[in-house]
C-alpha cells in the first residue's frame, strides 16, 4: 500500500470492549502505527459499558497487541495515546462528558479537531449514537468527522431507509464510511486492476467471450456464539447482500472514465440496478438455501445450526446461499453470475473462477480428451493470487493437449504479507477516501434485490433442512443450480469435490 502522512485525528471507537475492536481495530491501527502511516498527532478512544478505568483499558489493548502483533517494540508508545470512556449510549448525559475528554484529548495531542467515530456496535445504537454526536457538540470542530459505521447496515431496505435517514441528520453522505470488509482485501481490490489494466483481459470481458462466473466463499466454522444475530440474518443478509454482491458489481462494472470515487461507485450502482430482480416462486429456480445439520469434520463430531445456542430448534434460517445471478445489460446479456457462500463447508476459500467460452472449433478434439475451457481465477483468500488455465501442446505427444496454469501468488512475488482488510479501510478513512466503502445506492439496491427473495423465504418453511453434511460444499440442489444450465462448480480446494 502507499502510504502518506496522514493529518492529526482522533479516533473514537464505540464498542472498544467488543471482540471486533480487540481483535481487529487495535492491530490494524497499530500497524499503521509502525509504518508511521497513523500521525504521531493521534488519541484512541475507546467507549464501552464496562466501568473500566484509562489504565485497565490500555490493559486490554495490549493484550490484543501482543496477541497479534510481531513487533512488539512500539506498543507502549501506542498505548499512551489509548484512552477510554465508560458511557452508556442510551444515557443522554454521558455525551456531555464524552465531548469534554475528546476536547481535552484534541488540546493534549494537537489533534486539529479531525475526528473518526468509529461504530464497532449492535447496529440498533446507531441513530441514538449519531444524533448524540450532533445534538451535543462532539461533531462541532475545526477539523474533518467522519463516520465509520460497521455491518449489518438496516435488516432490510425499510430498516436500512430508516437508519439513513437518521443518520443523515447528522453526517452527510461525503462523511459516511460504510464498510464492506471485503472490499479492503486486496484481491478484491485487485480485480478492477486485472480488468482495466490488461490488454488481454477487457476485450474478452463481456457475453461473447465468457460463459459464466462464479463466485464462491466458503467458510468451515459455523455460527459459534453468534446465534442470535445469525437468527435474525441468515447467509442471505449476512454475506449476499454485502460482499457477495459487491464482488458481482466489481466484475460486471463498465469501466470507469477515472479513478475518483463517485465515478467508480456510479458504475457499480449501474451494475446493481441492471440485476434482474427475481421473486415470488422464481426464487426456488433462481436461489438454493441450506442448513448444516450434525455431522463429523476431521472425524470431530460437529454439532448442526439447529443445536447451537440461541437458535431455534425448528430453525427455518439458511447458513448456506447459492443463487444465479443474471444482469441485464448489453455486456452481460445471458452470462449466470454464479454465487454460493455457507457456513460449515469444506474449505475456507474465497475465490473468483471466470469461464471462458468454448473456441468455435476444436481442431485439437479426439474422443478420449476434449479441451477444457479456459478460466481465470482469481484467489482472494486465504492464498492470494491469480491463476490462468490454458491448453497447450503435450510434449511429444502428436497434437496431444494438456491443461497448464499460468500462477501468480501476491505473497511469493511481492514478498510483503498483504496489509488486513481492516488496516486498508482505517487508513483510507483517516486519509478522507470513500472509494471502499458502500454508497448508500449501493446498500439501498442490494437490498431491495434481497428483500424479494428472504420475503419468499421467510414465508415458504424449508421442508429439506438441515439438508447439508458440514464438511461438504452444500446442499445437493446447489450443484443442479449450475448443472441444469450446462455448468459445474470449479474447485476452490483440495476438498472441493465432496459434497
Ligand atoms: N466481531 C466481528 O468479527 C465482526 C463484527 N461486526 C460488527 O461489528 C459490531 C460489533 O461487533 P462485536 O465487536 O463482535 O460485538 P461485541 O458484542 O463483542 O461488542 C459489543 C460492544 O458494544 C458495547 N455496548 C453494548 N451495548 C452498549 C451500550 N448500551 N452502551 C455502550 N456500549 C455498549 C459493548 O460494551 P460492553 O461489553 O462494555 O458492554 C461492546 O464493547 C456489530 O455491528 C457486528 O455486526 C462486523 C463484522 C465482523
Ligand atoms: O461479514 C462477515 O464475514 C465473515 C467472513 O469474512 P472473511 O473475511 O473471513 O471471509 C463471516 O464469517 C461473518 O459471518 C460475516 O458477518
Amino acid at each position: 500500500m502507499t502510504q502518506e502522512k496522514t493529518q492529526p485525528t482522533l479516533i473514537m471507537i464505540f464498542g472498544a470492549t467488543g471482540d471486533l475492536a480487540k481483535r481487529k481495530l487495535f492491530p490494524s491501527l497499530y500497524q499503521l502505527y509502525l509504518k508511521g502511516s497513523l500521525s504521531t498527532n493521534f488519541a484512541m478512544l475507546g467507549v464501552g459499558r464496562r466501568e473500566w478505568s484509562h489504565d485497565r483499558f490500555k490493559e486490554h489493548v495490549r493484550e490484543s497487541l501482543e496477541a497479534s502483533s510481531h513487533s512488539k517494540e512500539h506498543i507502549e508508545t501506542f498505548i499512551e495515546h489509548s484512552f477510554y470512556q465508560s458511557h452508556d449510549v442510551s444515557d443522554s448525559d454521558s455525551y456531555i462528558q464524552l465531548k469534554t475528554l475528546a476536547d481535552q484529548l484534541d488540546e493534549t495531542f494537537s489533534l486539529k479537531g479531525n475526528r473518526i467515530f468509529y461504530l464497532a456496535m449492535a447496529p440498533e445504537f446507531f441513530g441514538t449514537i449519531t444524533d448524540h454526536l450532533k445534538q451535543d457538540g462532539l461533531t462541532d470542530t475545526d477539523g474533518f468527522c467522519r463516520l465509520v459505521i460497521e455491518k449489518p447496515f438496516g435488516h432490510d431496505l425499510p430498516s436500512a431507509s430508516a437508519l439513513n435517514k437518521q443518520i443523515r441528520q447528522s453526517f452527510s453522505e461525503e462523511q459516511i464510511y460504510r464498510i464492506d470488509h471485503y472490499l479492503g482485501k486486496e484481491m478484491v481490490q485487485n480485480i478492477e486492476v486485472i480488468r482495466f489494466a490488461n490488454a488481454i483481459f477487457e476485450p474478452l470481458w463481456n457475453n461473447r467471450f465468457i460463459s459464466n462466473i462464479q463466485i464462491t466463499s466458503s467458510e468451515t466454522l459455523g455460527v459459534e456464539e453468534r446465534g442470535r444475530y445469525y437468527e435474525t440474518s441468515g447467509a442471505l443478509r449476512d454475506m449476499v447482500q454485502n460482499h457477495m454482491l459487491q464482488m458481482v458489481a466489481l466484475l460486471a462494472m463498465e469501466p470507469p472514465i477515472n479513478l475518483s470515487t463517485d465515478e467508480i461507485r456510479s458504475e457499480k450502482v449501474r451494475v446493481l440496478r441492471a440485476m434482474r430482480p427475481v421473486e415470488g416462486k422464481e426464487v426456488d429456480e433462481y436461489f438454493v438455501r441450506g442448513q448444516y445439520g450434525s455431522g463429523k469434520v476431521n472425524n470431530e463430531p460437529v454439532d448442526g445450526y439447529r443445536d447451537g445456542e440461541n437458535v431455534d430448534s425448528q430453525s427455518n434460517t439458511e447458513t448456506f446461499v447459492a443463487g444465479k445471478v443474471l444482469i441485464d445489460n448489453f455486456r452481460w446479456a445471458g452470462v449466470p453470475f454464479f454465487i454460493r457462500t455457507g457456513k460449515r463447508m469444506a474449505v475456507k476459500s474465497t475465490k473468483i473462477v471466470v469461464q471462458f467460452k468454448d473456441i468455435p472449433m476444436n481442431l485439437y478434439y479426439n474422443k478420449e480428451h476434449s479441451l477444457d475451457p479456459n478460466l481465470l481465477v482469481i484467489h482472494i483468500q486465504p492464498d492470494e493470487g491469480v491463476t490462468l488455465h490454458l491448453n497447450a501442446k503435450k510434449t511429444s505427444e502428436g497434437v496431444n493437449t494438456k491443461p497448464v496454469k499460468l500462477s501468480y501468488s501476491a505473497s511469493s512475488i511481492d514478498g510483503i504479507n498483504t496489509p488486513e482488510a481492516y488496516e486498508k479501510l482505517l487508513y483510507d478513512c483517516i486519509v478522507g477516501d470513500a472509494t471502499n466503502f458502500t454508497h448508500w445506492d449501493e446498500v439501498r439496491k442490494s437490498w431491495s434485490y434481497v428483500d424479494k427473495i428472504s420475503d419468499h423465504w421467510e414465508s415458504t418453511k424449508e421442508e429439506s433442512f438441515p439438508n447439508y453434511a458440514p464438511g461438504s460444499m452444500g446442499p445437493e440442489r446447489s450443484f443442479k443450480l449450475l448443472s441444469d444450465d450446462g455448468f459445474e462448480w470449479w474447485a476452490v480446494g483440495e476438498l472441493d469435490n465432496k459434497k
